[in-house]
This record gives C-alpha cells, structure tokens and sequence, in this order.
C-alpha cells in the first residue's frame, strides 16, 4: 500500500494510447452503494425494476464485472471494513491505493507517535488549566471513527496530562445497528469510569443523533451544525439529561426515535448547569478521521469570520482534527495524524492534458465525484476546463420519503453536458442506493434503485447520440443488502423475530461495465485481474480518453482485442 505515489518529478503529460482514439465523450456515472450480491428479498437492487443495468450485466465478462470496493483494495484497514464512499471515490479518482485515514491514525496509536506530533503538542498546551473536549461520532463502524481508536485516545490524553475530558458523542446507527447507542454509552462510561478512578475528571458532556447533530455535510444544512454547537459548545440543549446513558435510553424510547437521528442533549449537574460547554482556554479535538462531515464543524471551530449561524459565544481554543480535513483549505490547520497524502490523481493528470470535465451530483453526494474524487481536494485544477454543478439535496425531507432524491435532474443534468459537446467527460454521482438504503426502509430502496436506472438510461441514450463512450461502477455497496446475517449468510432475527436491518454499507463487490458505440470494438475487460478494485477504475478512464495511465497506478481493466 503506497504512502505517496513514486511520481516525484515525472512529466505530466500522458502518452497517447496506442489503440484508443482521443477525443470521445466519456460519461462516468457512480451509483452510490450499489453492490452487487445474491438474489434474495434483502437485496433491493434484484428487488427492483432496473432494465438497464440488467442490460449491461449481459455483456459480462467482457463489458461488465465485478471489482472490490472494501477493506485493503480501497486502503483501509482489514478486508472486514466496509466500504465508503470517502475510500471509494478516493481510489476511483486516484488510480493508486492509499493507506488511508482509519489506517493512518491506528498506526499513529500503535507507535505512540500521535502524542509526539505537532498537532498533540499544540492542544497539549491546555491540559494544565483547561478540558480537553472530544467530539465525534460514536461508533465502530470504521467509516468516520472507531470507538477503539477513542478509547485509546483517552488513555493517552490522560497519560500525558489531559485532566479534564470532556465526550461529546455523536450516536450512529448509519454504519452500526440501529440501537447499539446505547452499547456504545455503555463501554464509553466504563472507561470513563476507569479513568475517573485514576483522578482524572472525565465524562461525556453532550450528544445527538449524526444526521440531526453536528455531522451534516457539503453545507446542506448549517441547523444540523447549530444543533451540536449549541449543545457541544454553549452547553444548551432542548433535552437534558444527569448522564449520558439515561439521554440515550430516555430519547429512544419515542416509537420514530433511532440512533441518526437523536435530538441534541446536553449533560447537566444537580443545579441543571452543563458538565461540560467549552471555554476560552479549553482544548478540543474532533476525532472522526474522516472529512466530510466534519468540515462543517471545523469551520466553525476554526474560523474566526464565520457567518452560517449565529455561535453566540466562539471561545478562544486550542482545535485539532483527527487528521486535517481538507488540504486545499488547510483545514484544521492543526491535526493529530498527516492525512494520506492522495497526489496526482487523475482528475488533474486529466485536466493538465487537456481533458475538460463536468462533473455533477446532488448536495448530499456533490464532494464525492469532486473533492473525494480529486484527494480530498476543493477546486478546480483548471477553471477553464472544469465545471463542477450542484443540485440542492431535499432539506428535512427523510430519503425514505422522497426516495427518488435527485436522480433524475442529475441526470438531465448530465444530459445537456453530454449533448453540450462541451466537455470530454462527464462525471456524475446518483446516490440513491445508499442514502435511502442507509434509512431501512426496503421499499423505499426499491422505489429509489429504480429511479437510479432510469436516470443511467437517460445518460446512456445521451452518450449514443453523441457516439460516445461509458463506464459506469459504484463506490461500495448497501442497497443490494439490507438485512443483518449469521456466518452463514442468514438473515438474523431480534427477539420477536424481525429480520434485523442493515442500515449500513456491505463487504461487497461492486459491478463495472463499459460500452457506448465510441468504444473501440475491439475493447474488452482483462482476465488476468480477478483481483481488481476501484483504484484500477482511474488507469481505465485514462485509455477512454485516449491516454496510457502513468506507470505507477494500479492496472487499466481493459485491453483491445482484434478478433
Ligand atoms: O453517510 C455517510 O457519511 C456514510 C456512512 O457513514 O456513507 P457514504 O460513505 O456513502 O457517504
Ligand atoms: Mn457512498
Ligand atoms: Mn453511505
């Protein structure tokens, strides 16, 4: 697994592809958690009408196949982690795979070398007057955090002179099963507790559910960030609670309550006065290693010119991320752990050779296919070349309810570009599968898997009028499996026999097809990659336009056969 690309002072320029014209438009569509797995009435993509991919799935093995979109092939930690869409969308733009975050931060915590770094050293710098506050999500889930990881950075705050700590805890059940909050409260008390014992004064101060509080993302909803300021920093809460595990057991007993989507709640002492609001002086960490939604957050931590909300008080403190967030707005500027260092992605090769890109999806889904997509990276590489078009997501309008979401303006979107003859690719993200696959609801992700193909029919029609070319894959899966299984692959059941949902991401193998009448006849997918994942999808692209793919990134898919 590379650390940094062995690009150091190599041309930018790419070769021409030898057999692979230039100048095709290339459509390059991402359906957000769309894997592919076994027939089975959990599985809401075989569940649904969806013509068109069906279609493509008849051109296996030369035009479609399945590659890897989890644990090492995408850079994270084990083969048991998940896929996401940071990891995902990261190795799709990057072409290379790159130990990432998750990873970074538990070799960080092995070695001790967190504790050593600049970032560690600057918070560090509170502990003697101030608290240290800690927020983030809840969860051993491994996409935004690991409860693991949390656990070990108490030990070691607390062993070099944190005595003060405050949790703020974002509860999950987006990653992990709905209801295991509370497990969750549980263990964190009992080291909460173990601490306290060794006379550090440590204890969780405020919390929510994720997608009500605090991790909001790509500035679709600057309340949900409200929301945890007001609690997490201000200390106000509609509900309060004397501890954490009475908030959690207490809020989930409303029948439409689950972990996402908690209200804020605040920890009070016997006086009703919060345990733990931030103060001038205090330090505060964020320890999601993920960025997206936590950026929001860090802004508001971070800058002093800041205009979203209305933070009533911004105490004067010592802020470090996880990792930093984004590295073009060097945000947080202070971090425990150096993010990957994700460079020459082929977003940029691309752009430096000319290559004029649109790219598109819905707010909620808009940095995967730009910022994730190009390293974690916001902006343009090349204005005149690019052009990046958000559609607003639904606001408080749960993806169950409105389960088509914005598949079909992306879409049309796409369209136009397409038609436009502006542009050489065109880059889309139609999230449907994952975030309504993400809220349980089987029908709805039904209704929703159907409203992803019809949106990639409307593209594909486009790329056969422009005689150009697609390749269409996803990021990891979710809707294809919706239901929590034994070893053996059986449903599991709860205590009244309802098969247990699974809101999260899945382990599985993602589907690749390519085709449209610019595709070389010849053009078909390799056999002598059985192992491929999404980092081989960028090399691919590159051959598309025209291009060999720089050396160093993982294999192209493709090769040209002459019959
Ligand atoms: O919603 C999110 O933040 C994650 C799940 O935690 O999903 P995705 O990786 O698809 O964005
Ligand atoms: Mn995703
Ligand atoms: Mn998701």
């Amino acid at each position: 697994m590379a650390t940094r690309p062995p690009a150091e002072g190599k041309p930018w320029e790419l070769a021409a592809h030898p057999q692979l014209a230039k100048g095709k438009v290339v459509g390059v569509v991402v359906l957000d958690g769309w894997g592919e797995a076994p027939p089975d009435p959990f599985n809401c993509i075989h569940a649904a009408d969806t013509p068109t991919l069906d279609a493509l799935k008849k051109g296996a093995p030369e035009r479609w196949r399945l590659i890897k979109a989890h644990g090492t092939a995408v850079g994270l930690p084990t083969d048991d982690d998940m896929g996401n869409s940071e990891v995902g969308h990261n190795a799709l733009g990057a072409g290379q795979i790159y130990a990432q975050g998750a990873k970074l931060v538990d070799l960080a915590l092995a070695s001790g070398k967190i504790y050593e770094g600049e970032g560690f050293k600057y918070i560090q710098q509170s502990f003697e007057s101030g608290t240290l506050h800690l927020i983030g999500l809840l969860s051993d889930g491994g996409v935004h955090s690991r409860f693991d990881q949390l656990q070990l950075l108490l030990k070691g705050a607390s062993e070099h002179g944190a005595k003060r700590i405050r949790v703020h805890v974002l509860t999950d059940g987006r990653d992990v099963l709905d209801g295991s909050s509370v497990r969750f409260v549980e263990m964190l008390e009992e080291d909460l507790a173990r601490l306290r014992n060794k006379g550090v004064d440590a204890r969780i101060a405020s919390g929510g559910g994720r997608m009500y509080v605090t991790m909001d993302r790509y500035e679709n909803d600057w309340q949900v960030v409200k929301r945890g300021w007001d609690a997490h920093v201000l200390g106000e809460a509609p509900h309060k609670f004397k501890n954490a595990l009475e908030a959690v057991k207490k809020l989930r007993e409303d029948p439409k309550a689950n972990d996402q989507y908690l209200p804020p709640f605040a920890i009070v002492d016997e006086s009703g006065k919060p345990v733990g609001s931030i103060q001038d002086g205090d330090a505060v960490v964020t320890f999601n290693f993920r960025a997206d939604r936590m950026l929001m957050l860090a802004k508001a931590l971070e800058y002093e010119n800041f205009d979203k909300f209305d933070r009533v008080r911004f105490p004067k403190i010592r802020y470090a991320g996880m990792l930093q967030y984004d590295g073009e707005l060097k945000l947080p500027s202070h971090y425990l752990v150096a993010p990957p260092e994700i460079e020459r992605t082929s977003g940029e090769y691309l752009a430096r050779n000319g290559v004029r890109t649109y790219a598109c999806s819905e707010t909620v889904k808009f940095g995967h296919v730009t910022f994730f997509w190009n390293g974690n990276r916001s902006g343009y590489f090349d204005s005149s070349l690019e052009k990046y078009e958000e559609i607003p997501s639904d606001i408080s309008i749960p993806f169950n309810v409105q389960p088509k979401m914005k598949a079909l303006e992306i879409a049309q979107k796409a369209r136009d570009a397409i038609l436009s003859r502006k542009f050489d690719q065109v880059r889309v993200n139609i999230a449907n599968g994952d975030m309504v696959g993400h809220t349980g609801d089987i029908e709805a992700t039904i209704v929703g898997c159907k409203a992803a193909d019809e949106a990639v029919k409307i593209i594909l029609d486009a790329i056969e009028q422009v005689g150009g070319i697609f390749i269409l894959s996803a990021d990891h899966g979710n809707a294809e499996d919706m239901a929590k299984r034994d070893k053996s692959g059986k449903p599991l059941r709860d205590k009244d026999g309802k098969v247990q949902t699974l809101t999260s991401h899945t382990l599985n193998p993602v589907p690749i097809a390519i085709g449209g009448p610019g595709l070389a006849p010849g053009v078909r997918f390799r056999t002598d990659l059985p192992n491929a994942g999404l980092a081989n999808v960028a090399a691919t692209v590159m051959n598309l336009h025209g291009f060999e793919a720089p050396d160093y990134y993982e294999p192209t898919l493709i090769e040209v056969v002459y019959k």
